[in-house]
Formats: C-alpha cells, sequence, structure tokens
C-alpha cells in the first residue's frame, strides 16, 4: 500500500474536494482561507547532520510552500512537536520562527509532547481573494515550474553543495502570488518529484502533460542523465508546477521555465512516451 493509494480510499468518505489540493479552502468574507498540515518524522524526513534549528526551518517551510502553491498569503502557523528529547524544543522553536518571519507569517502556536520518534506537524494558515487550485488546467497551456528540480535529491545522492537545498526549503511565495496575479490556471508544489506531481495534477484535470525532458531546469554540475532522473523522481524540491496561458508567460519577477504543454489526451508524456508515476512516497508494508 502506497499513500497515494490511502488517500485516494479517503474520496468516498469525505468526497474528492478533501483531497484535491494542497490546501483546503473555505470561503470567507469577501477572500478564501487556505489550511494545510503537514506531518514530518526523523526518519523519513530529517537527514542525519540536520541541527534542531534547521530541522524547525522544514516543518515550517514545506507548510508555507503548500500556501504558496494556491497562489496565497502566509498568515499563521501552529507547531505540534512530539520531542524524544525535551531540550530540542528551543532549537526547532527558533528555527520554525525564522521560518515564519521570513515569509511574514505569525507562529501563533502549537502543541508539545512526548514522543519516542521526533515528529513535527504544522499547520498553516493563509489568503487568498481567490486561490490556484491544482484543477483549472487548459489545453493550450504552457506547463511550468519555478527555479530547478533535482537539487535535494542530488544531495542526498551525494552532491554536497546541494545540502542547503535539501535542509532549507525556500517557499515560491511570491512567486505563487505573481503566478496567481498573471492568470496561472492551475498550481501545486513539488514535494515529490515533477512526475508523481505532473500525475496529482492529472488526476484533477480532464486533460494531459506532455514534458519535454530538455527543458528541464537541472542541477548545475550532475551528470545530466542523473540530474534529469533526480528532477523528475527525487523529492524535497518545493519548487511550483503551474500551467498557464503562453501569452501569459513570462511572467515579471517570476523565475520559472515552460517544460511542455497541457494536452487534450489525458495522459503525462515526456518526450512522447508514458511517464511512470514513480517519486517520493510513504509506503506500507504488506
Ligand atoms: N488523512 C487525511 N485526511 C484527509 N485528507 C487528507 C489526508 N491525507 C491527505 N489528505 C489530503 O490529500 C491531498 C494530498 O495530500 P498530500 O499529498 O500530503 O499533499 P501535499 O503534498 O500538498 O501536502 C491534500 O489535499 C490533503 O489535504
Ligand atoms: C530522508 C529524506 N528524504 C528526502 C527528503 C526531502 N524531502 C523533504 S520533505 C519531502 C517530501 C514531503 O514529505 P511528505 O510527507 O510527502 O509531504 P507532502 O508531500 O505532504 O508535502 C522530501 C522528499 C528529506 N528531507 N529526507
Ligand atoms: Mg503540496
Ligand atoms: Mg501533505
Ligand atoms: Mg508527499
Amino acid at each position: 500500500m502506497d499513500e497515494r493509494a490511502l488517500i485516494r480510499s479517503l474520496v468516498p468518505v469525505l468526497g474528492a474536494a478533501a483531497t484535491a489540493d494542497d490546501c483546503a479552502t473555505i470561503q470567507h468574507g469577501g477572500e478564501w482561507l487556505v489550511l494545510s498540515t503537514d506531518m514530518l518524522h526523523e526518519t523519513t524526513d530529517f537527514p542525519a547532520g540536520m541541527t534542531d534549528r534547521e530541522i524547525g526551518w522544514m516543518a515550517a517551510a514545506v507548510t508555507i510552500s503548500d500556501i504558496a502553491a494556491m497562489g496565497a498569503r502566509p498568515v499563521a502557523l501552529l507547531l505540534a512537536t512530539g520531542l524524544d528529547r525535551p531540550e530540542r524544543l528551543a532549537g526547532i522553536t527558533a528555527g520554525a520562527l525564522e521560518c515564519c518571519r521570513f515569509y511574514g507569517c505569525d507562529l501563533a502556536g502549537g502543541d508539545t509532547d512526548a514522543h519516542t520518534e521526533l515528529t513535527i506537524v504544522s499547520t498553516g494558515l493563509g489568503t487568498a481573494v481567490r486561490p490556484v487550485r491544482r484543477s483549472g488546467a487548459r489545453p493550450g497551456d504552457l506547463i511550468c515550474v519555478t527555479g530547478y528540480l533535482g537539487g535535494a535529491q542530488a544531495a542526498l545522492s551525494g552532491y554536497d553543495r546541494f545540502w542547503e537545498r535539501l535542509i532549507a526549503p525556500r517557499p515560491r511565495v511570491a512567486a505563487g502570488l505573481a503566478l496567481n496575479e498573471a492568470g496561472a490556471t492551475a498550481m501545486m508544489d513539488i514535494s515529490d518529484g515533477l512526475a508523481l506531481t505532473l500525475h496529482d495534477m492529472l488526476a484533477v484535470n480532464g486533460c494531459g502533460f506532455a514534458v519535454e525532458t530538455a527543458r528541464l531546469p537541472l542541477p548545475e554540475g550532475v551528470p545530466e542523465g542523473e540530474g534529469r532522473e533526480f528532477a523528475l523522481y527525487g523529492g524535497g524540491d518545493f519548487e511550483l508546477l503551474f500551467t498557464v496561458p503562453p501569452e501569459h508567460f513570462p511572467v515579471t519577477g517570476v523565475d520559472a521555465t515552460a517544460i511542455g504543454l497541457v494536452v487534450d489526451e489525458q495522459d503525462v508524456t515526456a518526450d512522447g512516451a508514458p511517464l511512470p508515476a514513480r517519486g517520493y512516497m510513504h509506503l506500507w508494508k504488506e
């Protein structure tokens, strides 16, 4: 059993909307509230060598990234920490606070508990006049990504100069807001690799995604074949994947690359061949 299959099993129980986007959305007054929560564990999410401060930054960043992915502005974050050792709380909180301040978000509360494995749940609130959803892609739109892909996986594979990229994700909040303003039709963040993310988009759109691998922005100094594997199937980059009508791209102030086209045929392809839904996923033993 994998995480995606398990989440799909919730659809008949909760309805499709509960699992359709990076954030839950609630209409409130003249705007929308967006809400996201993410759980991180020491063994699966915090590579050995990370400091508690870096762990705190990462925990806040993954949630702020989901808010950015809606084209929303982060407002407040709650941090629930299950601690294996009580002395870790100070460093974790300092790191999360640093990240929140950087993005203009209030670290407004949380919860503290004892736990065998360090486990952090960060829950974030943001606002948008009109959130950008994962659905909304239209045939003829460009498929684009911000920044470059594969850096976090390059670090995990021994390319030490990408270490910062792995441990200190930089949510693309300003880009998300600008892309919303510029008319992006669909958006999500790339936490689990480009291929899996495109398949997540496919699941909620009535069209398909055709990518050209020669266009992928890759980690500099990594051999091209390896860099492409990292970009397609490695997790932890936290860039934005979005679709946008060609006449609205590029967007001033947003570092992004067009990597393909939204097409009628409901499939994800790379260079014309089906792209497998492979990437970073949590698994359970059968
Ligand atoms: N246990 C759960 N109950 C309800 N909704 C869930 C649960 N797990 C995941 N989801 C929803 O499924 C979608 C996909 O989750 P996830 O892959 O974690 O998204 P993201 O990578 O953006 O955090 C999200 O909309 C999330 O809110
Ligand atoms: C051991 C390890 N592998 C990979 C990463 C890079 N990384 C950080 S968060 C993340 C994925 C996001 O985690 P997940 O629980 O799937 O969150 P979500 O997709 O819900 O945002 C990855 C791959 C890491 N930090 N540590
Ligand atoms: Mg996301
Ligand atoms: Mg999540
Ligand atoms: Mg994930």
